[in-house]
């Protein structure tokens, strides 16, 4: 339903060129949630508007049911995009209209009938849950009120696709899930295929059915969550999968020695990679290596039964215990470090 053809765009700013998109293919499916990852300046904000054409790319094309955008005319393109929704970051709301008008805007632009418009709009605005909303203006509305106004705005034009520009990024993690749940309802109720880009890696998690991952403009990877978190040894995926660094406890910290001494337990650093769960790992170590530990942080995702990211433990065992628990990290590839000893 949509496909995307090698497309490339170079933007050109003063005396200096910078490819932001390298020759990206990409395939998604009528109904799918595709969320596309990267981090910031991977080309995704590119990658999203050259599907609706607001970034033409210099070269590729564009498919959106079945027809290729980048061989249209103005007029033409202009009534394809009518079906190709769009929300933003900052919602991109008129301050000077009400939330019912700002929802009726797209119809009005269309020449549609004022009793259809009110109609269309109490509709959507129902879709959004923001019925009693309808008379306000967007500065007395929530960032996540205002969101839905620009999700009922989006769907107004009935449209098959809808592209969501780091949606949730502005909005914090509560009313993130409740959008999030909303576009899903959105993409089962009304199957619209969704487009959402992001840098987050629970965003992904909570609704796409297929990840592509970008960087420095090119595809690195594309396929189910499951498919592509396999690949963790990729260096990308592997950051997003795992947390930048575990802080160790004040009280630790104080008395941290970079050199085991008698007395002194280790302080270890265990990455999880989805090679093995959180808990029979901490069951092993205590039942079959009979090690006391103290788990002093957690910090992990667990993405379809498997545990990723990093957690912090202090082992309690005898000198024999601790190595021979250091040595089940070793055999089983399961990453680890020693931060110090105290
Ligand atoms: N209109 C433009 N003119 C010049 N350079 C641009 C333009 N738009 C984007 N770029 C550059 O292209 C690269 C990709 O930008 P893009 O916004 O697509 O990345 P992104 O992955 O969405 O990043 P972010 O998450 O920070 O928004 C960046 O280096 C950016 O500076």
């Amino acid at each position: 339903m949509i496909e995307i053809r090698n497309i490339s765009k170079t933007f050109h700013r003063k005396k200096q060129s910078f490819k932001a998109l390298d020759a990206v293919s990409l395939k998604v499916d009528q109904g799918d949630i595709l969320g596309i990852i990267g981090f910031s300046g991977a080309g995704k904000s590119t990658l999203i508007r050259c599907v609706n054409l607001l970034e033409r790319p210099d070269q590729g094309q564009v498919f959106v049911n079945g027809t290729d955008l980048t061989g249209l005319n103005s007029r033409q393109l202009a009534s394809e995009r009518k079906k190709i929704g769009m929300i933003f970051q900052h919602f991109n709301l008129l301050s000077s209209r009400t939330v019912f008008e700002n929802v009726a805007l797209p119809l009005e632009l269309d020449g549609v009938a004022k009793e259809k418009i009110t109609e269309k709009v109490n509709e959507l605005l129902k879709i959004v849950g923001l019925e009693d909303k309808a008379l306000e203006y967007p500065r007395s509305l929530s960032g996540g009120q205002k969101q839905r106004v620009a999700i009922a705005r989006a769907l107004a034009n009935d449209p098959h696709v809808l592209l969501c520009d780091e949606a949730t990024s502005a909005l914090d993690p509560a009313t993130t899930q409740s959008i999030l749940q909303l576009l899903q309802d959105i993409n089962r109720r009304l199957n619209i295929t969704i487009l959402l880009i992001t840098h987050e890696m629970k965003v992904i998690k909570a609704i796409s059915h297929h990840v592509a991952v970008i960087d420095k403009g090119q595809l690195v990877a594309k396929g189910t969550l499951q498919d592509v978190i396999s690949d963790k040894e990729h260096p990308i995926i592997k950051q997003f999968l795992t947390p930048d660094v575990m802080t160790i406890p004040q009280s630790l910290a104080n008395h941290l020695k970079e050199d085991a001494a008698t007395g002194l337990l280790p302080l270890v650093e265990v990455e999880l990679t989805g090679n093995i769960v959180l808990e029979e790992l901490l069951f092993v170590l205590y039942q079959d290596h009979k090690v006391r530990h103290k788990l002093l942080r957690a910090d992990l995702e667990d993405i379809e039964g498997s545990s990723f990211g990093k957690l912090l433990l202090h082992l309690q065992g005898n000198a024999d215990e601790n190595a021979g628990t250091l040595s089940y990290l070793s055999v089983n590839n399961i990453q680890h470090s020693i931060k110090g000893y105290a």
